[in-house]
């Protein structure tokens, strides 16, 4: 088991980087999480003269550190033990070290076994503390060096984190017998002053970092604050008091506190010549559900009386505060653990009264240490120590209305407090980034934003307990502080000590700078105040006069503001309908540009279609005339052969016949005897054609006709052979005949049939005249869609047109209420508001359904073509 014992300082370094680059990119951190310039400025300057100021080891390690993350491990409590909490989940491997081993039936356990993350964890820390740590031990290793910064005036936090009751509150405040680290420190805070006290109550702290002179009827008013606060434990039976502020005993709740130092070092050498006083002011506050309550006020005893919330406002430096906060002027220790005493009753009266449990809120104690020096506020530091809610999850609780919200809120404070501590990491790892740190979201981080951004050291103590039932809770907490570890905190010793608070006088303005009025920094002051918002200034402790008049001073600034606020609301206004206008009429150009657009192209898709339909007709009426063409295509040359033929066989058929009607007309106006003068004139007759008779050996007489021929004997008389011969021709007129006729038949089947395929064309003409018809019918439709369609636009435009002349009103609207006072009109809302209103007035509203009707038109015109 790990026990402190005398600890040194521990520093962890960043191992990813150099001193420089790390106290750079805490540089950037803060400018991203704190715009207060002038220590912004001096940080940077600090970052940039490092050289400089880094002059040791030691100075780096006290400007550069990781923030301090312990672990407090609660020893089992008997009822745990015989419930067999006790499984060996937790094991300090060393006093950096620790293991988490996953108990059977835990979430984690059951996770592992699917595979799913792992059984065991090793978490590291600065430093670990052991259930059988004593408080003193815990105190000196963990917030002693902060104590002693603190008493050298700078700023602490520490947290103690971790889920209810794992020993939060113990390590806090602890018990009589092992007081916590809050009464120890204030011991040791008291025995540093001690003889060098501030006794008047004069000085006291004022808003964020400032110091207040107090006047005499201020003093006494203190004075009787704190004894109506101690008049609280009056009831109590008070534990004995012991005297003097070296008793080292103090209490808190019913406890009294037993302190003990033989162990401890003095802090701060005081030398002779040092002649300042100390004052020392406390409070205590704890935030619930994202409302702070002051517990140095008694809660109202009627139960439906509400607790008054505390508002968290900011100074003109930029730090953060509670408002109306009661700040108590301690001398010693005892009353300081009074105070702590009557919150923790005020806190169990609220818990009861509103039937929560007190480990469902945050509760702060805070320390101002004020160093003065005659009259003056050398410096000003605070130790706060802060008692966070139990950190299980809703889940886990299984809340339900009230309580839900409850949880909600406690769990996003610690949620925030998470992602802040890991966007601070974050941004610390990659130098290049300037994320977001969400300090604003939650009360508690808002509180101590300028902590986290340099203007203090913190540290967190980790609270858990060992037991097997609340391992997954335990897991949580300790990868949350394994984040918490990485952040690297840049501690700006020098420029931090230069920061003297400002002492204000009882009106709240300043009164010194070094002892001496400063009129440029009251005028700077005053400025500054000026821009303050009025939610953040604390005037309450002003007498009525003054707040008269500051009240008169805010009305006129607020009407002078209102009136500002008003002009640039008129303006914005204006350059709103302005813009609106431009941008409906370049719309309104854009869709006349787009339907001249689409009335031409479906025009031309219309003629395309058209003419690309009249084509498609032609080239199928002559396809099919083609067709039929062939079928019966007959080659030009063959026809005019044939015909020649014919006209020829026509030809010779008439000579013929023109021959024959001679002989004829021979044979029957004399009796002819064939003689070789008539044989010849015959023949000369007989030429041309081919016909020729000739006269054979045997007196055979020839008559060649063509290429046939008769033969005829020269027994036989002329008669028959003029008879034969008639016959023959006869017969071969015959035949010529019919082989003519036969001719003229092909014709005029070869006619008819062509008349039948002209006529079947002519169908096919007729039909494709129908079709074209038809399609003339549906080219004519579409000529009417479109006429319609372009009436539609029409109707569009007009509509357009009405839209403008609304505008147009519109605007002579807005011109008449830029002319009228803005006084008169009613500034009450805010000047966002107002301008969202003018977004989204019924007017403007009226403009976007115009442009939304319009835009919805427009799908018409993009119908598909059919
Ligand atoms: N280190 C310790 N040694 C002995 N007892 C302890 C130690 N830490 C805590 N306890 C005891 O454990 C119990 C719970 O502790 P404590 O109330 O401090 O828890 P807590 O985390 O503050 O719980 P809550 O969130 O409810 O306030 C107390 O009875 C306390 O006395």
């Amino acid at each position: 088991m790990a026990s402190s014992g005398h600890m040194t300082t521990i520093i962890d370094l960043t191992h990813d980087g150099t001193v420089l680059d790390a106290m750079e990119s805490t540089c950037n951190d803060l400018h991203a999480c704190n715009p207060h310039r002038d220590v912004l400025s001096e940080l940077s300057s600090i970052a940039s003269t490092q050289s400089e100021v880094l002059d040791t080891a030691e100075q780096q390690q006290q400007k550069h550190q990781h923030l301090r993350v312990y672990l407090r491990v609660r020893p089992f409590s008997k009822d745990e033990i015989s419930s067999n909490e006790d499984q060996g989940c937790v094991v300090l491997e060393n006093a950096r070290t620790v293991m988490l081993h996953a108990p059977k039936g835990s979430a984690t356990m059951k996770s592992s076994e699917k595979g799913v993350g792992q059984a065991i964890h090793t978490f590291s820390f600065s430093q670990i503390f052991g259930p059988e740590t004593k408080q003193a031990d815990l105190f000196e290793g963990t917030i002693k060096s902060q104590v002693h910064d603190y008493l050298e005036g700078k700023n602490a936090l520490v947290f103690s984190y971790g889920v209810t009751n794992a020993g939060k509150t113990h390590t806090i405040q602890g018990s009589q017998k092992d007081p916590g680290i809050l009464p120890q420190a204030l011991d040791v805070i008291f025995r540093h002053i001690k003889g060098r006290q501030y006794e008047n109550m004069d000085l006291k702290p004022y808003l964020g970092s400032d110091a207040q002179y107090l006047g005499p009827d201020q003093v006494q008013q203190e004075r009787n604050t704190k004894a109506a606060i101690f008049a609280l434990l009056k009831e109590e039976n008070e534990p004995p008091r012991v005297s003097g502020v070296s008793s080292h005993s103090s209490s808190t709740g019913s406890l009294s506190f037993s302190v003990s130092y033989d162990n401890t070092v003095e802090f701060v050498a005081v030398s002779s010549g040092d002649r300042s006083q100390f004052a020392l002011w406390v409070s205590f506050y704890e935030i619930y559900n994202e409302s702070v309550y002051d517990l140095l006020q008694a809660s109202p005893a009627s139960k439906t009386q509400r607790r008054t919330a505390l508002r968290v406002c900011e100074d003109s430096a930029g730090n953060s505060y509670v408002r109306d906060l009661k700040w108590i002027n301690v001398h010693n220790s005892e009353e300081a653990c009074k105070i702590l005493r009557v919150g923790n009753k005020n806190r169990s009266a609220a818990s009861t009264k509103m039937n929560h449990s007190s480990s469902r809120s945050h509760s702060i104690f805070t320390i101002k240490l004020l160093r003065i020096d005659g009259t003056e506020v050398q410096t000003m530091s605070e130790l706060s120590l802060c008692d966070l809610a139990g950190s299980e999850r809703c889940g886990k609780t299984k809340t339900f209305g009230e309580r839900l919200k409850e949880a909600g809120n406690i769990n996003n404070s610690l949620l925030i407090l998470g992602k802040c501590i890991a966007a601070l990491r974050s941004n610390q790892s990659d130098r290049m980034k300037n994320g977001y740190i969400p300090f604003r979201e939650s009360k508690l981080t808002r509180l101590f934003q300028s902590i986290f951004c340099g203007k203090g050291r913190a540290s967190m103590i980790v609270n858990i307990n060992q037991c097997a039932s609340t391992y997954d809770e335990t897991l949580h907490v300790m990868k949350f502080s394994a984040i918490a570890k990485q952040v690297v905190q840049l501690i700006p010793t020098k420029c931090l000590e230069s920061l003297t608070p400002r002492l204000v006088g009882r009106d709240g303005k300043p009164l010194l700078k070094n002892g001496v009025i400063d009129d440029q920094a009251l005028e700077n002051y005053l400025s500054e105040e000026e821009l303050l918002d009025e939610d953040d200034a604390d005037m309450s402790i002003l007498p009525q006069e003054d707040l008269v008049n500051v009240i008169e001073n805010l009305r006129a600034k607020l009407l002078a503001e209102r009136r500002k606020n008003l002009v640039q609301e008129i303006d914005i206004r204006k350059e709103m309908g302005d813009a609106m206008l431009q941008q409906l009429m370049e719309s309104e150009e854009l869709r006349n540009r787009q339907v001249a657009e689409l009335k031409e192209s479906y025009q031309e898709k219309l003629e395309n279609t058209f003419e690309m339909y009249k084509d498609a007709l032609k080239d199928h009426a002559y396809q099919r005339a083609l067709e039929r063409v062939e079928d019966d295509y007959v080659p030009l040359e063959e026809f005019i052969a044939e015909q020649e033929k014919v006209e020829a066989l026509e030809q010779k058929l008439s000579e013929m016949e023109r021959k024959l009607s001679k002989m004829e007309h021979k044979l029957s106006g004399s009796s002819m005897v064939p003689t070789r003068e008539n044989s010849s004139q015959t023949q000369s007759i007989s030429q041309p054609p081919p016909v020729a008779m000739q006269e054979g050996l045997t007196g055979q007489y020839t008559i060649s006709l063509g290429v046939d021929s008769i033969s005829l004997t020269n027994e036989v008389s002329a008669g028959d052979v003029l008879t034969a011969v008639s016959k023959d021709a006869e017969q071969r007129k015959l035949l010529l005949k019919e082989s003519a006729m036969e001719k003229l038949g092909e014709q005029k089947e070869l006619i008819v049939s062509l008349q039948k395929r002209i006529a079947v064309l002519n169908d096919a003409l007729h039909e494709a005249g129908e079709r074209f018809f038809d399609k003339t019918v549906e080219i004519e439709t579409l000529h009417k869609k479109l006429a319609d369609q372009a009436q539609e636009l029409e109707s569009i435009g007009k509509g357009n047109l009405e839209k403008d002349k609304e505008l147009a009103l519109l605007k002579e609207e807005l011109a008449k209420l830029s002319q009228k006072s803005p006084v008169q009109s009613k500034p009450k809302r805010g000047f966002m508001a107002n301008i969202r209103e003018s977004v989204t007035s019924p007017r403007t509203s009226t403009i976007a359904r115009t442009l939304r009707k319009s835009v919805r038109t427009t799908p018409l015109l993009k119908r598909p073509f059919h």
